[in-house]
């Protein structure tokens, strides 16, 4: 990939995307972060060996695709000088923040550009990302295939069916991660209760929770028979399903899933 590909914001997610592309051979030298935050500038510095620069403007000069990776609620402020630049140029960008729509993107930057709205996560650092991706439609198809080969780089990547999706993909993958490492914590915790060393504890979660995953994507089968396939009658996996299914383990889920869904609309203001 010979693109230059510029972020806008250098944290926990460019430098997670970032860190994916480099990984599957993208060279840093075509990789710049902006960020108005030096600490963060001199981490990524080190850690990826890529461009660093605090003026956004300047960062965009030659970019070919322009990430927009910083919070929803500065977006506004942070996309407002860049216009002029963009409006000349007109890079590909993809903007990961959750909850800020075409609509509103397309207002701040102007009617005309191609924007992709992308929810990425952070497993992308480990190239195990899941993306789901929306087009507006100045992006031509070209550049969708840019912007899925961006964050394929990182992992899967889907194209969804209409803008609404983004947000029920932000509250099941683009948030996913933390109920999985929440999960893992209280594994953890319950194991260390046991009698277990903590490490151990650990090991054995983390490897059962990546065990899981592996057999769930690999295999025909669906989770259900899989899980179904652990819990023999009368035996222990059964009495932990039980506790779980009285203790209203789906409908915590489902709540769960709908307030992220809700808050990713709310942020769109
Ligand atoms: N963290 C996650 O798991 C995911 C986050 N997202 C979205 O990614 C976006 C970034 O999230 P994080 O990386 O977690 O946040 P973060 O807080 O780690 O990074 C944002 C960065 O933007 C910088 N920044 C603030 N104002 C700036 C400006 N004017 N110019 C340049 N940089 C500026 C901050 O200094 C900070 O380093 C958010 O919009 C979020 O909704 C999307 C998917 C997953
Ligand atoms: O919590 C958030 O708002 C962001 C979006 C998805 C994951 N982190």
């Amino acid at each position: 990939m010979s693109i230059k590909i510029t972020f806008i914001g250098a944290g926990n997610m460019a430098s997670s995307l970032a860190g994916g592309m480099i990984a599957k051979g993208m060279d840093p030298i075509n990789i710049t972060l902006c960020d108005i935050n030096e600490q963060q500038l001199a981490q990524v510095r080190k850690q990826l060996q890529v461009n660093t620069t605090r003026d956004n403007i300047n960062g965009c000069q030659k970019a070919d695709v322009v990430v927009l990776a910083v919070k929803p609620q500065v977006m506004e402020q942070v996309l407002a000088p860049l216009q002029g630049l963009f409006q000349q140029r007109k890079p590909l960008v993809l903007s990961i923040a959750a909850g800020i729509t075409l609509a509103k993107l397309q207002q701040w930057l102007g009617q005309d550009m191609p924007i992709v709205r992308c929810m990425p996560n952070t497993p992308a650092l480990v190239e195990t990302g899941a993306t789901g991706l929306f087009a507006n439609t100045n992006v031509t198809a070209t550049q969708r295939e840019q912007a899925r080969t961006v964050m394929a780089a990182v992992g899967l990547a889907l194209w969804v069916e209409n803008e609404d999706q983004i947000d029920a993909v932000t509250a099941v993958s683009g948030s996913g991660p933390a109920y999985f490492f929440l999960v893992m914590e209280a594994m953890v915790a319950a194991g260390t209760a046991l009698g277990l060393s903590e490490q151990v504890a650990k090991q054995l979660t983390l490897q059962t929770a990546l065990g899981s995953a592996q057999m769930a994507i690999t295999s025909d089968v669906e989770p259900a028979e899989l899980r179904r396939r652990v819990t023999s009658p009368g035996g222990t996996t059964e009495r932990a399903i039980g506790i779980m299914e009285d203790n209203k383990l789906r409908e915590i889920f489902a709540e769960a899933l709908q307030g992220a869904y809700q808050r990713s609309k709310e942020l769109s203001g």
